[in-house]
């Protein structure tokens, strides 16, 4: 069974965001001021509905789905770009494909114990993000 994964979870740390944000094009004036930030995410899952909250203190990234539904995701403030986006469940993992102008882009979530992790990948980059559940 998929886990349930509601809850305010506080930003820990994070890996290769430079690459990440590269391969996604991002011009270095927003990739300075990406790589400053320590994004928290909170998570509404109810059944298939879900909520992610990407929150910064320069910008907050809201995706909402039903799991299992392709739907076309408005990546405006990340990238400028639109993405055909389906999430589903991999056994416990929560895994993100966007179909685009970018190959291979899409992400994972997994939770152990309190902490959750994230992995974002788009042509060959990977980014690991690491965070703590608070409430
Ligand atoms: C570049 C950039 C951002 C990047 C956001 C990203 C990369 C969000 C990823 C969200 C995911 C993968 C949600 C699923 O859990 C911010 C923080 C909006 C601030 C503006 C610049």
């Amino acid at each position: 069974m998929p886990p349930n994964l509601t809850g305010y979870y506080r930003f820990v740390s994070q890996k290769n965001l430079e690459d990440y944000l590269q391969a996604l094009n991002i011009n270095l004036a927003l990739r300075k001021i990406a790589l400053l930030l320590k994004p928290d995410k909170e998570i509404d899952h109810r059944g298939n509905h879900m909520t992610v909250k990407t929150l910064s203190t320069f910008r907050n990234y809201v995706l909402e789905f039903e799991v299992g539904v392709e739907f076309e995701e408005d990546l405006g403030i990340v990238d400028g770009r639109k993405c055909q986006t389906i999430v589903t469940w991999e056994e416990e993992q929560l895994v993100c494909v966007q179909k685009g102008e970018v190959p291979n882009r899409g992400w994972r979530h997994w939770l152990e114990g309190e902490t959750l992790y994230l992995e974002m990948t788009a042509r060959d980059a990977v980014c690991e993000q690491v965070f703590r559940k608070v409430k």
